[in-house]
């Protein structure tokens, strides 16, 4: 779904991160893992043609470069780290800006549109503020609006940026729910991620970064070892099991 070969960007003169090459396989939820600084939101920012790198990208077998900005909205959906909005948007507005590559010309916003939008509120628990200004919620509650607005958009492959950071342990859980469950629908997700349970229970697949560029990839329990961790973290990190639940935790 998304093929990454060769990557490499640089802010100034010294490269972030180079010789990146991965694929995001279709139907498969995948993890992008690494310290803070390491270049994930980077990463994540040129595959969406954000940011410029060198290498080749293709996402769906086009290459990225080539896809026109109508066309990307509807193939990928991005949620970034956080966001805020100067204008006080109600929450249902927001959500339904997820729909606008699908808009219809002169039809404009159709039933469907609408109806996608209320489930998607319905799916995150958002539907009791939906008339509420995006301005006047919690950083949480914005957190889920935006994954609300990625749904909505109804894309093959949706980007996540830490989706759970702001949320409580029983919306982190919920999210990497649904995000299974989109996967199992079909779709295409990638995500980044600091907790490494998070990771090994709910990703398919994961991509490590350290510093300069990828150090690991592959099926989450095997790749987050404890030499791994050590090695991006330190002594910190014990790894065991508890009914039956791989569980890395703290020394
Ligand atoms: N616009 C920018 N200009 C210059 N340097 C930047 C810019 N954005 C990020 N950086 C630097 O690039 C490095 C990687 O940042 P990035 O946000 O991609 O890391 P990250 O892995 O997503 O971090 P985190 O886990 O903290 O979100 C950091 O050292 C950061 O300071």
């Amino acid at each position: 779904m998304l093929k990454a070969a060769e990557i490499e960007f640089s802010y100034d003169t010294t490269p972030l991160f180079s010789k990146v090459s991965f694929h995001v396989e279709k139907g498969r939820l995948c993890g992008l893992f690494g310290p803070n600084g390491s270049g994930k939101t980077t990463l994540f920012k040129c595959c969406l043609g954000l940011l410029k790198a060198k290498g080749n990208i293709t996402i769906a077998g086009r290459e990225h470069s080539k896809i026109s900005t109508a066309a990307m909205a509807k193939l990928v959906a991005y949620v970034p780290q956080d966001h805020s909005s100067p204008f006080p948007f109600l929450v249902r507005e927001v959500v339904l800006m997820g729909r606008a590559p699908h808009f219809g010309g002169v039809f404009g916003i159709t039933k469907e549109d609408r109806e996608r939008t209320e489930e998607a509120m319905a799916r995150l628990g958002l539907s009791k503020i939906a008339d509420k200004p995006y301005t006047n919620i919690s950083g949480g509650q914005r957190q889920l609006v935006l994954i609300a607005r990625a749904l909505a958009q109804d894309t093959p492959l949706i980007m996540l940026d830490e989706p759970t950071s702001s949320l409580d342990f029983k919306n982190q859980i919920m999210i990497w729910k649904i995000l299974r469950e989109i996967v199992e629908s079909g779709k295409t997700v990638f995500a980044c991620a600091h907790d490494p349970n998070h990771v090994s229970w709910f990703c398919d697949h994961v991509l490590v970064m350290g510093r300069g560029g990828l150090m690991a990839k592959g099926d989450p329990s095997s790749i987050l070892d404890e030499p791994l961790l050590t090695r991006l973290y330190g002594e910190i990190c014990g790894i065991g099991t508890i009914s039956g639940l791989r569980m890395v935790y703290p020394k």
